[in-house]
């Protein structure tokens, strides 16, 4: 555990463009975002930021297929989204997005590896062994999900997503259960899956450190977002 983060290859103009999300806008009780408008390309990493009910949450749902917004497109491969038919968009969100959250919808009552083979066999990909080790959850495989501490949990569930290799990873708070030290770890996999799978991250956090380790650092406020780095 505790290697140094390596996220320091540039981002080339040229660089395909994973995710366009053009002019979005969206409210519940208040108005959260006005005409954001933001690209993911291939190999990038990018953070928001903002205060807690600022609309991070809700923009990442918007952007991960989960909810459509009230004004506002989402383009993946060159579609609309939200204009697909449910079936489409399904395969999209089970095969190329990876969506992160704090609630980790693993199986409870199987084994850690139980839940790791469901995304072999959705995905049919193998279970990356280095991961788990990485992961530092490659000996608890036996154990019921039950069992795990929270902080096992979260790192089954970010293990799960990557077995799948998604496109891109929608990440909300994915190290919110651990230790500083585990949650570097945790991101460290994150960022080298991104760059070694030519693949993309959204990742909404409270810790500025960790932002800053993304390619691009945006923080919501005023409706808009604003970028940081
Ligand atoms: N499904 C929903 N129905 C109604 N209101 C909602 C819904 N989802 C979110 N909200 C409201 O939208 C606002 C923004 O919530 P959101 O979770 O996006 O903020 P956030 O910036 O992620 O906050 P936090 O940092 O506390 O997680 C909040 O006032 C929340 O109550």
């Amino acid at each position: 555990m505790g290697e140094t983060v390596i996220n320091n290859e540039p981002i080339t103009a040229d660089a395909k463009i994973l995710l366009e999300a053009k002019n979005l806008t969206h409210e519940f009780d208040y108005k959260l975002f006005e005409n954001i408008n933001l690209d993911l390309k291939q190999k990038e990493s990018i953070a928001i930021i903002g205060i807690s009910g600022s609309g991070k949450s809700t923009l990442l749902n918007i952007f991960s297929s989960l909810l459509k917004p009230k004004y506002g497109e989402i383009f993946y491969n060159n579609k609309e989204i939200y204009k697909l038919k449910k079936r489409e968009l399904l395969n999209i969100r089970r095969k190329d997005f990876g969506i992160i959250f704090q609630a980790h919808y693993l199986f409870r009552g199987f084994s850690a590896n139980d839940n790791l083979e469901i995304a072999t066999l959705l995905s049919g990909n193998e279970i990356d062994k280095d991961l788990l080790k990485r992961l530092n959850i490659d000996f608890v495989l036996k154990q019921g999900v039950g069992e795990l501490s929270g902080g096992q949990q979260q790192r089954l569930s970010i293990a799960r997503v990557l077995t799948k290799k998604p496109k891109i990873i929608f990440a909300d708070e994915p190290t919110g259960n651990l230790d500083k030290q585990t949650a570097q770890v945790v991101m460290q996999t994150l960022h080298k899956y991104v760059k070694d799978n030519d693949a993309g991250m959204i990742l909404v956090t409270h810790e500025d450190d960790l932002a800053m380790q993304c390619d691009k650092v945006y923080k919501l406020e005023n409706l808009q977002l604003e970028e940081l780095k």
